[in-house]
């Protein structure tokens, strides 16, 4: 069974639908790009899966035990987090607030996974340091842990190389990849970068209020909207 399956979904704002009618699936270990033009919904999107904007019409359904506060989300960058007052292992272990409940400490199980997670990331050297003196890149390391320690199955990522040089850049999708093809983690990403999506993507959905494509990439590279697509984003890179 599909761990997220969208039937028919419409989202609005004060009655204003900004996503229309759209359905897709996210199966497990699936590796699914989000991709589209600024304003095209995609952010919206994010916000329903995470259930923090219920739709105006359709189901999201979550399937495989996965529950809503068990996707481990990673999201766009804002300045606020970027100066998070925090040390490093304190932003790794937040990731298991949602799973605390109302448990007013953490657990050893907590803590062990958020040390877990660090050295998966190669982070654990930096435990100690505050998460606004890092650099770009260490950050989204430190927000990816943090994400991991709050899922075993799904992780969302909302753009998460915006303003990361290229040789990080590539460092991150690479980890990513691995996290997805090594623990077996479905991961659900919003991309602008077109050639990155095509390298690790198995399925992309391209939204323009609705699907205008949902499916595998292979089929997405030879579609006639995929090729248009792609050469727009060959062009403007
Ligand atoms: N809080 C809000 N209230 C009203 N309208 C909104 C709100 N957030 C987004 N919108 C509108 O919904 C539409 C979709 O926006 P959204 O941010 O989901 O697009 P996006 O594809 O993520 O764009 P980008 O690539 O620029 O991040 C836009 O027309 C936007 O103006």
């Amino acid at each position: 069974m599909a761990l997220i399956k969208c039937e028919n979904i419409s989202i609005a704002y004060e009655g204003q639908t900004v996503v229309h009618d759209l359905s897709f699936e996210v199966g497990q270990a699936d590796y699914l790009c989000i991709i589209g033009e600024n304003g095209s919904g995609k952010s919206t999107l994010v916000k329903s899966l995470l259930g923090l904007k219920a739709p105006a019409k359709g189901k999201i359904i979550l399937g495989d035990g996965l529950k809503q506060n068990e996707i481990g989300y990673l999201p766009q960058q804002t300045d606020v987090q970027k100066d998070f007052p925090a040390s490093v292992y304190e932003v790794v272990l937040s990731g298991r607030l949602n799973s605390r409940g109302f448990r007013p400490f953490y657990t050893a199980t907590d803590k062990e996974k958020a040390r877990e997670n660090m050295e998966l990331l190669g982070i654990q050297d930096l435990e100690r340091q505050c998460f606004r003196d890092l650099s770009g890149g260490q950050k989204q390391r430190v927000l990816l842990a943090r994400a991991l320690c709050a899922t075993k199955k799904l992780l969302l990522l909302d753009e998460p190389v915006t303003g990361l040089d290229p040789i990080v850049t590539q460092e991150f999708y690479q980890l990513i990849n691995e996290i997805n093809k090594k623990s077996g983690i479905a991961v659900v990403m919003v991309s602008h970068d077109i050639e990155s999506t095509m390298a690790y993507a198995s399925h992309i959905l391209h939204l323009q209020e609705t699907a205008l494509f949902f499916g595998s990439a292979m089929d997405y590279q030879r579609s006639e909207i995929g090729q248009a697509f792609l050469r727009g984003g060959e062009h403007h890179a």
